[in-house]
């Protein structure tokens, strides 16, 4: 089957069609990196992670790019505050933004675009759009005209009359309606400063995407994604801006996600009941957090409380459980069963089923059940007393292609613990003793890989963890 996947343009799900065959565009609008990021921040890093993982699996060839806002009010705010210079603290939290989200099981995007690296980019947008009519300048500033835009509030469902109504002119803009939004930002004293045709200044927030998803994946690109809370005025700004420069449409599918709520309010910075993924992963293994997040459907909130994360932390060790058991006989077994056909296609059917939840929306909720299921049924298997290394085999290869695709490995990392290895070098005493090589190889092999280290002595054998 296809992928279905709920397009926030049309609020309902349509089948993924790409714009080039076997090619998924994709374009994640990333952090403004100013501050350690925390878990509600780490929920579309997470998400999105996932979507791109699964499409891989399905043989598609993603490309993936996430921006970094790298200068803004915030950030030069924080950097004076610290007395920082902006690239200083820029770098200094890109770099902790990888490690929080390698930590949690994310891969790097094929581009991390910087605002500040796409300055020449940034001005020649702007320029095309003032060119057009779609944005003029005023006292250095430059805004975009947005009634003239037809379309503005089609991804927000709000119609330019209905938002009128919010709108206001905040002091010090000089723009022509209250709708406006600023493209690029004259300098203020002590800023930070870019030379442009009207003067010294800055990009505004919504034109740095625009502009990058355009320069590194084109004007029309298959999904753009990112928090529910970017919908409106962020991404609704990126479509006029970027449909007004390529006479384009700019994205296919629109997708966001829910928010993570902390005692059902949303995790936020401005709110200070955040927990910052940098703490939290010290103490919660990185895999237990993912693992919670991607038991929710993306779309649904999250409420981050600590029985719910223990009952995921319970759930993903009752399915690694099952993937070492299985591991673990397979070190012992060679011997043949006989119904491996039956078992094989009862797996198979697991497989389709985690498939089926993926294709619906990504629906990893469900997906997550499959494993418990592929856990239950790997348990029965276990009880068999003729196990077979195929369908071991096949079990084991099921959790870690499937695990895979969630970003969850299920091998712990001291799979085995002393008394199994006492038990695996007794045994290969033993084969020895019956000159079974093969057997006695076999075990320092599996030993070798789990990184246990094996000296044979005079006394017997000993081993140590590398
Ligand atoms: N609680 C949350 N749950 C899910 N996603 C979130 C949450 N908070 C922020 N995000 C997402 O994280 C990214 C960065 O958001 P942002 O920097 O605005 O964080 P924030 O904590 O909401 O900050 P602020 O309170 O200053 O607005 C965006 O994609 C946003 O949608
Ligand atoms: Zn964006």
């Amino acid at each position: 089957m296809s992928i279905q996947i709920f397009n926030s343009l049309t609020r309902q799900k349509e089948t993924f069609v790409p714009l080039e065959e076997g090619k998924v565009k994709m374009y994640v609008c990333g952090p403004t990196v100013y501050n350690y990021i925390h878990i509600g921040n780490s929920r579309p890093v997470i998400v999105y992670d996932t979507v791109r993982r699964y499409f891989q699996f399905k043989g598609y060839d993603v490309k993936f790019v996430s921006n970094f806002t790298d200068v803004d009010d915030k950030i030069i705010k924080a950097a004076n505050e610290l007395g920082e210079e902006v690239h200083e603290l820029t770098e200094r939290f890109i770099a902790a933004y990888f490690e929080d989200v390698t930590a949690l099981g994310c891969k790097k995007a094929d581009v991390h675009p910087r605002v500040t690296e796409h300055m020449d980019d940034i001005i020649q947008f702007i320029q095309v759009l003032v060119d057009k009519g779609y944005a003029y300048e005023s006292a250095g500033d430059v805004y975009y005209r947005t009634r003239k835009f037809n379309g503005y509030g089609k991804l927000s469902h709000q119609s330019v009359d209905d938002l009128k109504i919010g709108a206001r002119i905040e002091a010090g803009e000089k723009k022509d309606d209250a709708l406006d939004f600023a493209l690029w930002k004259a300098v203020k004293p002590g800023e930070i400063y870019w030379e442009s045709p009207w003067g010294k200044g800055r990009p505004g927030w919504h034109i740095e995407c625009s502009v990058m998803a355009r320069e590194h994946l084109g004007d029309t690109i298959d999904i753009h994604a990112g928090g529910q809370d970017l919908t409106f005025p962020h991404h609704e700004n990126e479509i006029a801006q970027s449909e007004a420069h390529n006479d384009k449409t700019f994205a296919r599918y629109w997708m966001h996600n829910g928010y993570i709520n902390i005692d059902n309010e949303k995790m936020s910075k401005s709110l200070g009941n955040f927990i910052l993924v940098n703490d939290i992963r010290k103490q919660i293994d990185p895999q237990i957090l993912r693992f919670f997040m991607l038991s929710v459907h993306y779309r649904h909130p999250i409420n981050f409380a600590k029985d719910l994360v223990d009952a995921a932390a319970t759930g993903l060790e009752r399915i690694r459980t099952a993937y070492n058991n299985v591991k673990h006989r397979l070190t012992a077994t060679a011997s043949l069963g006989d119904h491996s056909e039956e078992w094989l296609e009862k797996i198979a059917e697991q497989k389709a089923d985690f498939e089926e939840a993926m294709d619906d929306d990504f629906n990893t909720a469900n997906a997550i059940s499959v494993l418990f299921e592929l856990a239950r049924i790997a348990n029965i298997y276990l009880n068999e007393t003729n196990t077979d290394e195929k369908v071991l085999l096949s079990f084991a290869e099921t959790f870690e292609v499937l695990g895979d695709v969630l970003g969850i490995e299920f091998a712990k990392e001291e799979e085995l613990l002393d008394e199994e290895i006492e038990a695996l070098l007794q045994e290969r005493v033993e084969a020895r003793k019956n000159r079974d090589f093969a057997r006695s190889d076999e075990i320092r092999d599996h030993l070798q890989a789990q990184g246990i280290i094996l000296e044979d002595t005079r006394q017997g054998t000993r081993w140590k963890r590398g």
